[in-house]
């Protein structure tokens, strides 16, 4: 396939700032991207769409405006896959119970844990296309997906066979994770280590099934030590890692990440200026997760000052019936802004460019020759204006490898 792409009043590539831009496709990535005047010869006779809206505002011939486009947003921390929801405990948080205590309880994570047993992979599959469809409205083109709401191996493989199915039938990309979430009700926690390293990592690895081994390593859930067997494990299988880090306790995770090379260590609310240097200097992705930050009120990761000191951040929704009912990477961008301190444009690298990075991925992300052109169309002709309109998201089109995404849901 063959396109050119105009009527774009402002693209953002991320990082760079762009008028009157134009682009070319050829199957499925960009092959060309500049300003519309200036658009080569050699694409000139190609098929061409205007991506120009109908809904009134300046520059606008014959009744169209010029629109604005940024890269398809990345989402690189995600539990998409679960059954039951949380809006009891939520409310009970609301009111001041902790998470920790709930979860301390046996509730949770782990009432999660029993609804997603209950429901049947059909079920799940149901449920988590039909979110998916809710990220796609809000531009999402490429998101990971954990499991971890199944604990027991037989459950954890149900979980990735779904996001297997995810993987075959959505328009987005999707990436699979397997988690190594909390030690189950029941399970002496070095039979449980024991288990995921030596049976259900190798046989994870051994199907293809996820591509990286997360472990969420915290105050009641994994310790430093048992998260870094369960790492090893993970590499000498050939498995990409990232961690769940410095969330609810500071605990070492995310020099941990950094020491052993993983693409990102996420959440990091308690995390330190030694922390941040570590993830410079390694290149591991340091992903804020504002919707678990808020909702749990705990501190707002210092965004400005990790990067400021080299991390490369990335945001993320972490969107999960618990800690994260966020549906929207806007908001995220948006919480940053405000408690972070990033700037807008960062913010935007940071739900794009970084969170690609966070996937292992330079070719997602970006509006640039040779990444996959993945694109959402602003209903604006400032490409920036999903971040200031708060709670209404002017989103008009989404494209993945210069297709037009159907199905937008609502939102
Ligand atoms: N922190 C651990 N895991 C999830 C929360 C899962 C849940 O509460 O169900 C998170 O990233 O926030
Ligand atoms: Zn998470």
């Amino acid at each position: 396939m063959k396109q050119v792409f105009t009527g774009i009043a402002e693209l953002y590539t991320p990082r760079q700032r762009l008028e009157r831009a134009a682009f070319a496709v050829q199957d499925g990535r960009f092959v060309w991207v500049g300003a519309e005047g200036s658009l080569p010869e050699e694409y000139r006779g190609w098929p061409r769409t205007d991506l120009s809206g109908r809904s009134e505002g300046p520059s606008a011939p014959g009744g169209r405006r010029y629109l604005g486009v940024v890269p398809g947003i990345v989402d690189a921390h995600t539990h998409l896959v679960y059954g039951g929801d949380r809006l009891g405990e939520y409310l009970k948080r609301a009111r001041g119970e902790s998470y920790e205590a709930i979860l301390a309880a046996g509730g949770g994570i782990y009432s999660t844990v029993r609804a997603t047993a209950l429901a049947s992979e059909e079920e799940l599959y149901e449920l988590a296309a039909a979110r998916a469809a809710l990220f796609l409205a809000q531009g999402v083109t490429s998101l990971e997906v954990k499991s971890g709401y199944g604990l027991l191996p037989e459950a954890e493989l149900k979980m990735l066979r779904v996001i297997r199915r995810l993987g075959e039938t959505l328009p987005q990309r999707v990436f699979p994770t397997l988690l190594a979430h909390v030690v189950p009700k029941g399970w002496e926690r070095e039979k449980y280590v024991a288990m995921f390293t030596a049976e259900l990592i190798p046989e994870v690895a051994r199907s293809g099934l996820a591509e990286a081994v997360d472990v969420f390593c915290d105050q009641g859930a994994f310790t430093l030590e048992e998260t870094r067997r369960i790492l090893e494990a993970a590499l000498s299988h050939g498995l990409k890692i990232k961690l769940h880090a410095e969330q609810i306790a500071h605990t070492g995770a995310t020099k941990l990440a950094a020491e052993l090379g993983a693409l990102s260590a996420d959440h990091l609310e308690q995390s330190t200026p030694g922390d941040w240097q570590a993830l410079a200097k390694s290149g591991t992705v340091g992903t804020i997760l504002p919707g678990a930050a808020v909702i749990l009120r705990k501190p707002f990761p210092d965004a400005r000052a990790m990067w400021d000191a080299g991390v490369r951040v990335a945001i993320a929704t972490d969107h999960n019936p618990g800690s994260s009912p966020l549906y929207s990477p806007w908001l995220g961008m948006q919480l940053t802004l405000s408690l972070g301190r990033l700037s807008a444009e960062e913010a935007l690298i940071a739900h794009t460019e970084h969170a690609a990075l966070a996937l292992g991925r330079t070719d997602l992300g970006r509006i640039e020759v040779g990444a996959m052109a993945d694109f959402v169309v602003v209903d604006s002709t400032y490409a920036l204006e999903p971040l200031y309109r708060w709670g209404n998201t002017p989103i008009d089109s989404v494209y993945i490898e210069g297709e037009k995404a159907k199905d937008l849901g609502k939102v």
